[in-house]
């Protein structure tokens, strides 16, 4: 065994989740973005180009997917959302075990999964944090996003599991309803027990 720690780090919608996955990276932690992922597959010249367009006609273009568009066509659509899912979800997968190939040597790396408890994963999980603040926070924070409205906003968290189910699911609870410097030191504190525990 490699004593190697896969941690799974998730958030609802504004949560803070990649501000502090760029705090792990800061401290040397290997972070698997599924966000990311998702964007490049679905960029310009992204592998999934072709299934998406077949499947949601006028949503890709030179500069890959419209996700304006593409949110349309899938956020309250459940037929809809599940197939684009059932594109996008095995190729994350796939990336997944690649950047698991890549990191075998680090003691520890975390999955950044936006949708853990959504859509599972914990599968190979040590543990799972969960980012979260309060719901005003939350709020302010995602209406204050370009191209957001409270309609498009209250769509996606009715999609999502509670925070309040996530918490009380999580082996950890970031809280970044305070400032960037507290959560920083809880990111310090939650890496350094990983690291330190057999
Ligand atoms: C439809 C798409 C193009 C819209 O992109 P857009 O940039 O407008 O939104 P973004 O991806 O930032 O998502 C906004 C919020 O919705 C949530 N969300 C995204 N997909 C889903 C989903 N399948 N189920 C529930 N919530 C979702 C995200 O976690 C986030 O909180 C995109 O969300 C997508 O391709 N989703 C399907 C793939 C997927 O499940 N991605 C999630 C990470 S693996
Ligand atoms: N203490 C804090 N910790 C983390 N983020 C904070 C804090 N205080 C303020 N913020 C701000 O809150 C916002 C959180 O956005 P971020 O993109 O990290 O969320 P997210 O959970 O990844 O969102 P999404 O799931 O929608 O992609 C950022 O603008 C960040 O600067």
């Amino acid at each position: 065994m490699s004593g190697q720690k896969i941690v799974g780090l998730t958030g609802s919608i504004g949560m803070g989740k990649s501000t502090v996955a760029g705090m792990l990276r800061d401290l040397g932690v290997p972070v698997f973005d599924a966000d990311a992922a998702v964007h490049e597959l679905q960029g310009p010249d992204g592998a999934l180009l072709p299934d998406i367009e077949a499947a949601f006609p006028g949503t890709t273009g030179p500069e890959g997917v419209d996700r304006q568009k593409l949110g349309a066509a899938v956020f309250g659509h459940t037929a809809e959302l599940a197939r684009l899912e059932g594109i996008v979800h095995p190729a994350v997968a796939d990336m997944r075990r690649a950047f698991l190939r890549e990191n075998a040597d680090a003691p520890l790396i975390v999955f950044d999964i936006p949708l853990l408890y959504e859509k599972g994963g914990h599968e190979g999980l040590d543990a799972v944090a969960v980012v979260s603040a309060p719901a005003q926070a939350q709020r302010e924070r995602v209406l204050a996003r370009p191209g957001m409205t409270v309609e498009k906003f209250e769509r996606i968290l009715a999609l999502q599991v509670p925070d309040a189910e996530k918490r009380a699911r999580a082996d950890f609870v970031i809280d970044t309803g305070a400032s960037l410097e507290e959560t920083r030191h809880q990111v310090a504190g939650i890496v350094k027990a990983l690291e330190r525990a057999e």
